[in-house]
């Protein structure tokens, strides 16, 4: 079967492109990443309750940590004393910044930190200084932990206790379930593979698996087991070919932010292959769509200019994709008269 793929959801690959939204045309300050750690050497210093922050994502992220402090605080001789981290008492020299993948200034000594500087820049390593956003190569998030899932929070240095309220916020809306969630998908993504030979059900077979698990009611959490179940509910007669027909959906867009949609809308939009759309729809309801869905303006596709022609005509050509196994959303606006 050849999938139907373009053109992509530039939306989400260039979030500033044609919008009309002047907030999403903003550069970003700094670049979002995820950095691998494991056994790489890592430089702290200071070693107060700030130190103790720090060290303790180092220590889940599985660094080699040193830390520089004259003295250390009870929290921190516990990592020590349980071979977490190694305690270097002497003064800061220069070349203990050597072979290191990032280092983090947790002190309060302008004349240290400059000295740092120095030493990061001569050498290319990453410096944070905690707190001091001029002197920062790389910034911390706020971090929400549902490890293997990580959500964070950054506010491009603008605001933290912003980044810390947004944490707090989500907290309470993502369940911990999505932490194990995630781990039984990493341990049966192979299977599924094995049974769903076609990328469009492997897509369509995840999304309606998470979806399903994210549900807030479903308090119960999820085992592997229900793989397998949903393996056998989603491939009737176990035909690893079956592609089940698509859904449609048209749907009038009252609201003109992501934020305001219905939760059945923005939920089909989420799952949707093909999102056709009316010229007024908010940027930020389209980019709710999948990194690869294909979204499509339907004054391009169709030159008919009275509204409701336009839309029979969608609503026929929907049908067509929708019988070869794809998911449609149409988003039109109330037609005013
Ligand atoms: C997210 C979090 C993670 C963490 O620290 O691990 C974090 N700050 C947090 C809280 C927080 N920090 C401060 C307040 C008091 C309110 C206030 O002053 O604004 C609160 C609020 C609170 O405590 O509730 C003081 C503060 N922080 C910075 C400055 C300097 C400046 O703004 O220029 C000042 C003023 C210092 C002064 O006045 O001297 C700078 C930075 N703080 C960052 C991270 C980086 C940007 C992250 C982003 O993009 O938003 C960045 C740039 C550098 C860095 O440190 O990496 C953590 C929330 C964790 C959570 O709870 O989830
Ligand atoms: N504690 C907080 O809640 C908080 C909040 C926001 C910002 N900050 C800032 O973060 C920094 C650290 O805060 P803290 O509460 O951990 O302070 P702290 O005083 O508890 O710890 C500072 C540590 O740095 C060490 N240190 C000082 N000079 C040093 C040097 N030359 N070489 C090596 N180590 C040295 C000290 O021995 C100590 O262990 C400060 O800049 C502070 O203003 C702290």
């Amino acid at each position: 079967m050849t999938h139907y793929r373009a053109p992509l959801n530039d939306r989400i690959r260039d979030p500033g492109m044609g919008t009309t939204n002047p907030d999403r045309t903003e550069n970003y300050a700094y670049f979002p990443a995820f950095i691998h750690v494991t056994g790489k050497k890592v430089l702290v210093l200071g070693g107060g309750e700030v130190a103790t922050g720090k060290l303790r994502i180092l220590i889940k992220s599985q660094a080699n940590i040193t830390v520089v402090a004259p003295e250390i605080c009870d929290d921190i001789a516990v990592m020590v004393d349980e071979g977490r981290i190694v305690w270097e008492s002497t003064p800061f020299v220069d070349t203990m910044v050597n072979g290191a993948a990032m280092v983090f200034d947790a002190t309060d000594d302008p004349y240290l930190t400059a000295r740092v500087k120095a030493a990061t820049k001569r050498r290319n390593i990453l410096l944070n200084v905690v707190d001091k956003t001029a002197q920062c190569d790389f910034i911390v998030p706020a971090i929400l932990d549902r490890s293997p899932v990580m959500i964070t929070i950054s506010t491009g240095a603008c605001a933290p206790a912003l980044a810390r309220i947004i944490r707090q916020r989500l907290e309470t809306v993502l369940p911990t379930t999505m932490s194990q969630l995630a781990r039984i998908a990493r341990d049966a993504r192979q299977k599924v593979a094995d049974h769903l030979h076609d990328n469009v059900s492997r897509q369509r077979f995840w999304t309606h698996f998470f979806q399903r698990g994210l549900q807030t009611h479903s308090a119960r959490s999820i085992c592997p087991e229900d793989v397998d179940l949903a393996l056998r509910q989603f491939v009737p007669d176990g035909s690893s070919a079956t592609v089940p027909g698509g859904q449609t959906l048209m749907a009038d867009v009252h609201v003109d932010n992501a934020f305001d949609l219905p939760h059945g809308i923005a939920r089909a939009i989420e799952t949707a292959d093909i999102v056709f759309h009316e010229d007024h729809i908010a940027d930020d309801i389209l980019t709710l769509a999948r990194r690869d869905a294909t979204v499509i303006p339907i004054g391009c596709i169709t030159l008919d200019e009275h509204p409701e022609r336009k839309r029979e005509s969608i609503s026929q050509q929907s049908k067509i994709f929708a019988r070869q196994g794809f998911n449609i959303v149409t988003l039109t606006q109330p037609i005013t008269h």
